[in-house]
């Protein structure tokens, strides 16, 4: 308990029984605003931080969301409306989502369409999360806005710089031409901002000159963020390396696979629910295109098309016990293999290979459960790099990982990414994983000395999974 820190304290509810590593349940989220003026970079910056953390408990808003749609009659005279001014943002509807948001509640928001001035009819479900992050240049003029941010960033980019983006950026995606854009700036994007977005920065309590190019500002943002989280120090340092998010189901299912005493069966159940999470994580981290799609009642749905062009590689023997949950998610997907031979604690050898003819063009899985010293994840990965797989198109999934594993992998490999489900303590003399689980392959296949013949009870509260 002692490892938390004040501002966590003051955000999260603490219980007595509950272990440091457990997930800390929820009081309030977190929230931080993001203003500045136009084209500072706030949508560039919040998406570099929702990109990099990864973390399904941390989620963005955007003011733009909840911008009055226009009338016709308004329509027909757009070049006099200012939409710079608070009066263009339904703030009611804003608060009432976020609201709801603090309280735990999904919300949909809506979706806005810079090109006809009006929200489309399709909206966007919005988990609650742990951080809520509120993006848009006037979230800092309202003081009831204001009031619910524990955190707030004021993006503060060169004017002239601001303008040239705008230029360029309403051009090519808000259907505007150069001439619209500088009338526009002229009567009410700078008075606007002299007015109201300029004075808002004194509420800030961090400005990031230069907006996305200011990597140590966004770092030291992260970094506060991965705090608040909770997340493991190792996140913290190697922004590649993901855990899965923890509840007591993982926490669990973990007891269990680690317990000498659990029986074969158990084992593998628990195994592959465990594999399975990994799996559904590590599919998360493929790129994606937005796609818009039509339901069965008409509706507009906005979504995303996800990259197909993926295969698996299993480090034989215990990577095999992955295949099945890669295969359960991703159909008809092509799994090589690899098999690596552990000469003594640093030497490996790389016995046989089978893998997909055309891996260079894909997103590679490399599954292995666990992840020791590194030294035969840097075999595998290093013959898929000689293959031509681009380092940043591997991600290494595994149930647990031992720190030094993490440290010589990430420090080889920045670009790759790894997922896994738990960071375990250390290494022994024999490098083996501390506490770890054993032998995996021996255990998850059968062939273990200490796999006990009488089948033990299940703890209450997984019986009925
Ligand atoms: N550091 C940067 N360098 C170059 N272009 C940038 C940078 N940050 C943002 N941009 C570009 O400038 C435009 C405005 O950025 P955006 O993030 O949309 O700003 P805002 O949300 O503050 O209006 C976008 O086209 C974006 O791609
Ligand atoms: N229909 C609209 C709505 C808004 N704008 C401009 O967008 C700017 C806010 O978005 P940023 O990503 O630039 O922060 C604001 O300055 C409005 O002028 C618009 O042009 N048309
Ligand atoms: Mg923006």
């Amino acid at each position: 308990m002692e490892k938390l820190t004040n501002g966590l304290r003051d955000h999260f509810s603490i219980s007595d029984n509950i272990s440091p590593s457990a997930p800390a349940p929820l009081k309030q989220p977190f929230v931080i605003g993001v203003a500045g003026g136009t084209a500072s970079g706030k949508t560039t910056v919040c998406n570099m931080i929702m990109t990099q953390l990864h973390d399904q408990r941390v989620v963005l808003v955007n003011q733009d969301s909840f911008y009055h749609s226009l009338s016709e009659e308004k329509l027909k005279k757009v070049h006099e409306y200012n939409f710079d001014h608070p009066d263009a943002f339904n703030t009611e509807v804003l608060l009432s989502c976020m609201d709801k948001l603090r309280s735990g509640q999904q919300v949909s928001i809506p979706s806005y369409d810079f090109k006809i001035h009006q929200s489309i009819e399709s909206t966007s479900p919005v988990n609650p999360g742990d951080v809520i992050i509120l993006e848009g240049i006037l979230v800092l003029n309202d003081p009831r806005v204001r009031d619910l941010m524990n955190m707030k960033i004021f993006v503060d980019t060169d004017a002239d710089v601001r303008l040239s983006r705008r230029i360029q950026r309403d051009t090519v995606e808000r259907g505007r031409n150069i001439q619209n854009v500088l009338e526009q700036y002229t009567k009410f994007v700078k008075p606007s901002f002299d007015e109201f977005i300029q004075p808002s920065m004194k509420y800030a309590d961090i400005i990031i000159p230069r907006g996305g190019d200011n990597d140590v500002a966004i770092d030291l943002i992260l970094q506060n963020i991965r705090t608040k989280l909770c997340q493991h120090n190792l996140c913290k340092i190697y922004p590649n390396v993901f855990i899965i998010s923890s509840t007591f189901q993982i926490k669990g299912m973990h007891t269990l696979i680690r317990d000498v005493n659990t029986t074969k069966h158990d084992f593998v159940f628990y195994a592959d629910r465990l594999i399975r999470l990994v799996v559904e994580h590590g599919l998360g981290h493929l790129p994606f295109k937005e796609k818009q799609i039509t339901t069965p009642t008409g509706s507009v749905y906005s979504g995303v098309d996800f990259c197909k062009r993926l295969c698996g590689v299993s480090v034989i023997r215990s990577g095999e016990s992955m295949e099945n949950a890669l295969r359960a998610c991703c159909n008809r997907i092509k799994i090589g293999k690899i098999l690596i031979h552990r000469e003594n604690n640093d030497g490996r050898q790389l016995i046989y290979e089978k893998l997909p003819k055309d891996i260079s063009s894909r997103h590679v899985f490399l599954l292995d459960p666990v992840l020791a010293s590194g030294n035969s994840a840097v075999k595998a990965i290093s013959l898929l790099l000689s293959k031509g797989v681009p380092e940043s198109h591997i991600i290494f999934l595994n149930l647990i990982a031992a720190p030094q594993g993490i440290h010589v992998l990430c420090k080889k490999f920045p670009m790759m990414k790894i997922v896994t489900s738990e960071i375990d303590a250390s290494l022994n003399e024999d490098s083996r994983v501390i506490p770890g689980m054993g032998e995996f392959a021996d255990r998850y296949f059968g062939t273990d000395n200490y796999l006990k013949s009488k089948v033990s009870s299940l703890p209450t509260n997984l019986q009925v999974c």
